[in-house]
């Protein structure tokens, strides 16, 4: 069986700016491959190659055993597209826009679009130049689903959805490997992939960081937490917190004087979050926000590489 995706040596120039420097990638058929980077990393030009949108100045590529340049409406049929910056006819209404990408994609099934319109929550009876950006990107989900392509190719899929409507499709992505589709998808989110991928390819700056199982990246994930504490000191917290090693940068505000309205703590858990959970759960919790796992912190500087040096790759 040929690989899903495979990249040898693929490089991207435009003018001065080289915005992949030599990719090489292999996405196994049926797996969900995350493709995660900060931006100006080269993700969306790594699609649009794959698309032949665009020509590799070098090197090669191959989706679903072909060379997309030359291989055609074909190949194209194969592939759910949804592309980073979707630009959508506006005068009609969702329903016509989508019968007229069947047209091009064909093999819809009859009821396939309006099961996909209600899961997502999309009315296709309305303009589309009426719909809000979210709105928007939904109907472009709907038409790289609607034909149930061998891949699907998504770039920054949950972009502009709100967080129940974000939860539906990642059950669309599931879904979709269950069938035995391939899933292709690029976020700078890392939680979102970490839910929805197998595997995660980091990009920065036109070259693959590392290519990673999801597991392994859910360890090194790096989070800014804050807690308020109705029944502690400062110093009962730092005791408490003192044996834990991946609890580092703690900061104490003791609130309300003589009698003790608690203490707001802030702290950078890295990795599992359970021993921190368990060495507070003693105490009264008042409030608790972790923030998502910062992308850079958590696994660019893991690769030695310095996430603050320069997003866009042709700056060097
Ligand atoms: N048509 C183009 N002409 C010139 N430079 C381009 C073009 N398209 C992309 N680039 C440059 O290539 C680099 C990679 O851009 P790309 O859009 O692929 O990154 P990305 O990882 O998708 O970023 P983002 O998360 O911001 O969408 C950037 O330096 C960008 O400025």
């Amino acid at each position: 069986m040929p690989l899903a995706i495979e990249t040898t040596r693929l490089a991207k120039r435009f003018g001065r700016t080289t915005a992949l420097h030599g990719i090489d990638l292999a996405v196994e058929q049926g797996a969900v491959f995350g493709l995660i980077g900060p931006n100006g990393a080269g993700k969306t030009t790594l699609m649009r190659v794959l698309l032949d949108l665009i020509r590799p100045s070098s090197g090669r590529a191959a989706v679903l055993g072909r060379e997309p340049r030359g291989a055609g409406p074909a190949l194209r049929r194969e592939i759910g597209f949804l592309p980073g910056e979707l630009r959508l006819e506006g005068r009609i209404s969702g329903h016509e826009l989508l019968r007229h990408y069947a047209r091009i994609s064909g093999r819809v099934a009859p009821a396939a679009v309006d099961v996909l319109a209600e899961r997502l929550g999309l009315d296709l009876g309305r303009q589309v130049r009426t719909l809000s950006k979210g709105n928007k990107q939904k109907l472009g989900l709907v038409q790289a689903f609607m034909h149930r392509p061998r891949l699907l190719v998504l770039d920054e899929p949950t972009s502009g959805l709100d967080p129940l409507v974000q939860q539906e499709f990642l059950a669309m992505v599931r879904e979709a490997r269950e069938l035995g589709q391939t899933v292709f998808l690029s976020s700078h989110v890392l939680s979102e992939i970490q839910q929805a991928a197998d595997t995660v390819a980091i990009l920065r700056a036109g070259r693959v960081v590392t290519v990673s199982d999801v597991e392994s990246l859910r360890l090194t994930a790096i989070r800014r937490v804050r807690v308020g504490i109705a029944d502690a000191t400062a110093q009962q917290l730092q005791t408490a917190l003192a044996a834990i090693p991946n609890v580092t940068e703690l900061a104490f505000t003791e609130l309300g004087g003589s009698d003790g309205d608690g203490t707001r703590m802030t702290a950078r858990v890295e990795g599992g979050i359970d021993p921190f959970l368990k060495a507070i759960a003693r105490f009264t919790v008042n409030d608790l926000v972790a923030e998502e796992p910062d992308l850079e912190e958590s696994v660019l500087r893991l690769y030695n590489t310095d996430a603050s040096d320069g997003d866009e790759a042709g700056a060097r």
